[in-house]
């Protein structure tokens, strides 16, 4: 079984103008609300994909209760921890001249919802597949992941982090089986800048030093690279198409890469390239990718 774990859900409140100025009234020409927050991503193209997952995390508020209603119209399972206080943050995401996001701080969450959360995480069994995504409110602690990880130790259960600086470096010691930086994030934990392949690959392997087994990374345009465990390394430039909506790429790429994982019982080229052809498929698309999406820009890099 797949579960996705979203500490910190949002709506993602998307707009477009044909142009944004700071101070002053700006109109949109364009507006939809979608329940996402990088593990709710993940599950919903795994949903997307024909793969079955329950998201976890918290939810709080009117903007949770949204959140569960358009998880139950994918028809992807979930079981949050609700938090009786605040409410599900709201992400604004302003596409016009340049992209511009607002990401919201996130509801308080108690060490007894914390725990709440832990005993279901304690029911995970040997072969199932965990994604720990995102940010975390600003009320946790950063070894938040870390601790999951521990709690989960020596129990065959294959973690997948997609997460930012100290949250990742965090973890690497507990060996996850993935983790999907991008480029400028994979630059930004080592405080340089990367522009070559070959500097992002020595940089990956870096994480590798550090722990993490697989290590993918994504250049959004650019494609990714994928170095794995036994020390091959990949590189697939992206698909061309129309950049629409670039919000939740990543994370469908790693909903892509656990899918061609898992249908090809394992082998890495089949998962990075659903990978790719994944994120893809979202970047092309006002909403997140679909099977028939995927399959046909698949068709174009393999
Ligand atoms: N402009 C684009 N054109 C083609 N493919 C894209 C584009 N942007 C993203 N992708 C695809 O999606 C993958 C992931 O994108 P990206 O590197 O932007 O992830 P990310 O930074 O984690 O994104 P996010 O945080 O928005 O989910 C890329 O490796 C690529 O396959
Ligand atoms: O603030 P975080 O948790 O780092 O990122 C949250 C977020 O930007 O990630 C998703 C796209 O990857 C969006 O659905 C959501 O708004």
């Amino acid at each position: 079984m797949i579960y996705t774990v979203t500490f910190n859900p949002s709506l993602d409140y998307i707009v477009r103008l044909d142009s944004f100025t700071a101070g002053e009234i700006n109109r949109v020409n364009y507006e939809q609300v979608l329940g996402g927050g990088k593990g709710i991503n993940v599950s919903i193209v795994l949903g997307n994909l024909g793969h079955e997952s329950t998201a976890l995390g918290f939810t709080a508020g009117f903007t949770g209760e949204e959140i569960k209603r358009q998880l139950d119209g994918f028809g992807v399972k979930h079981d949050f921890v609700h938090l009786p206080e605040g409410f599900t943050r709201i992400n604004v995401k302003v596409k016009a001249e340049k992209e511009t996001e607002i990401n919201g701080q996130g509801p308080d969450i108690s060490e007894a919802k914390r725990e709440e959360l832990f005993a279901k995480l304690d029911k995970l069994t040997e072969g199932d597949t965990l994604v720990l995504a995102g940010s975390i409110p600003k009320t946790l602690p950063d070894d938040i992941y870390e601790k999951i990880m521990a709690r989960l130790e020596g129990r065959g259960i294959r973690i997948i982090v997609d997460a930012e600086k100290k949250l990742l470096l965090n973890v690497l010691k507990y060996h996850p089986f993935l983790i999907k930086p991008n480029n400028h994030e994979l630059g930004d934990m080592f405080g340089v800048k990367l522009t070559t392949d070959e500097e992002i690959i020595t940089y990956a392997k870096k994480l590798q030093e550090k722990g993490a087994q697989n290590v993918l990374i994504s250049m959004a345009g650019d494609g990714a690279i994928l170095l794995t465990a036994d020390g091959q390394h990949y590189k697939s430039p992206a698909p061309k198409g129309k950049l629409i909506n670039s919000v939740g790429a990543g994370d469908s790429m790693v909903a892509g890469f656990i899918t061609g994982y898992t249908e090809s019982q394992g082998d890495f080229k089949t998962a990075f390239h659903m990978g790719v052809a994944t994120g893809s498929a979202s970047a092309f698309s006002e909403n997140l990718a679909t099977r028939p999406e995927v399959e046909a820009l698949l068709k174009t890099i393999i």
